[in-house]
């Protein structure tokens, strides 16, 4: 595989005692799309701050694009752009105009900033009118996609969102994600995603990290952290009967010496069965050929907030699960 275009070493970050990066390591490959979760506290401004040489680590090192961001902060300024949760802009100058004075602050001739420019705003879907109104009339939603468009005219290969969807209503945030999503597709760019919006990031990334108290504690596609956390309950079906079930319900005994079969729970007319191999059809042909009429069946998936709250479960328990 090729070099990582992100590489965290050992990084590490004590403010005054308190240690707030603790001895991080970590990958991150070009074109990926890599969500940084973790409460309030847990370190990933911080994190991304030595990243972009903005802040020295106390210990370990950071290097993006093979060049290390403590001792070479500017030319790291080149290849990473970040945008904030909140961005501003000049509010009586329009989109093109603060585009095109961004442009130009970063080194981009007079000469060509201006197509740059336009062509970005076209990039992040601001075309027509959006053009030339003054940003101080411009949505949420649209100064949103105008700060992916300033952050877009560096040309950087990294890009790191923080909480970029933040105050955007349903439909904005899904059209947000899928120009992220074919912006690493297309142009190789490499997002760096902090959210707390677990289903936006379960959308979006290639791969999460989750930081709990200055340390990953997890990290990995969705898949792959489901797997291992809930390794116990591979496959858990849920099936819905017709008639809610008597509590205790006969039938739990012989269901539980099915091949495979774990654990059983009934609810009413829902049953939940853990089992150690995808059964489902000799769990249906077992209800039928005991006369149950069975109304739904649907196997269930772990997905990012489960594995979010186990992880954030731990923290409390101080235990580590990597
Ligand atoms: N300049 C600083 N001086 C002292 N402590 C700091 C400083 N910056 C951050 N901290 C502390 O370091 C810890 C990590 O902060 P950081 O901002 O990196 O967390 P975060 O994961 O980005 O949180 P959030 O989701 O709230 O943005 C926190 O306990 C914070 O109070």
């Amino acid at each position: 595989m090729d070099d990582p275009i992100i590489k965290l070493n050992n990084l590490t970050k004590y403010y005054g005692s308190f240690k707030a990066v603790d001895g991080l390591d970590l990958k991150i490959h070009q074109g990926e799309i890599f969500g940084l979760l973790g409460p309030n506290g847990a370190g990933k401004t911080t994190t991304i701050l030595m990243m972009m040489g903005l802040t020295e680590p106390t210990n370990g090192t950071a290097e993006v694009c093979g060049v290390d961001a403590t001792t070479n902060p500017l030319a790291v300024k080149k290849y990473v752009g970040y945008m904030p949760d909140s961005v501003g802009f000049y509010d009586n100058m329009t989109a093109l105009e603060n585009l095109m004075y961004i442009g130009e602050l970063n080194g981009i001739s007079r000469s060509i900033v201006k197509d740059r420019a336009l062509s970005m705003l076209e990039t992040v879907g601001l075309t027509g009118d959006a053009v030339h109104k003054r940003t101080r009339a411009y949505s949420r939603g649209m100064k949103q996609r105008l700060g992916l468009a300033e952050v877009l005219v560096k040309d950087p290969q990294v890009v790191v969102l923080d909480e970029p969807t933040l105050g955007i209503d349903p439909s904005g945030v899904k059209e947000f994600l899928s120009l992220i999503s074919s912006l690493s597709k297309e142009r190789g760019l490499t997002v760096l995603l902090c959210s707390h919006h677990l289903h936006q990031v379960q959308q979006v990334c290639d791969r999460v990290g989750i930081f709990v108290k200055g340390t990953l504690q997890g990290e990995g596609s969705i898949h792959s952290l489901s797997r291992r956390l809930f390794a116990r309950h591979a496959h858990t079906v849920n099936i819905t009967l017709a008639k809610a079930l008597q509590s205790p319900w006969e039938d739990e005994a012989a269901l539980l010496e099915l091949e495979k079969v774990q654990e059983v729970s009934v609810n009413g007319t829902s049953l939940e069965i853990a089992s150690s191999a995808d059964i489902t059809p000799d769990i249906v042909r077992f209800l039928v050929s005991k006369d149950y009429a069975v109304s739904g069946v649907q196997k269930r998936e772990y997905g990012l907030e489960e594995i979010y709250q186990t992880y954030f479960e731990h923290q409390n328990s101080d235990h580590n699960l990597s």
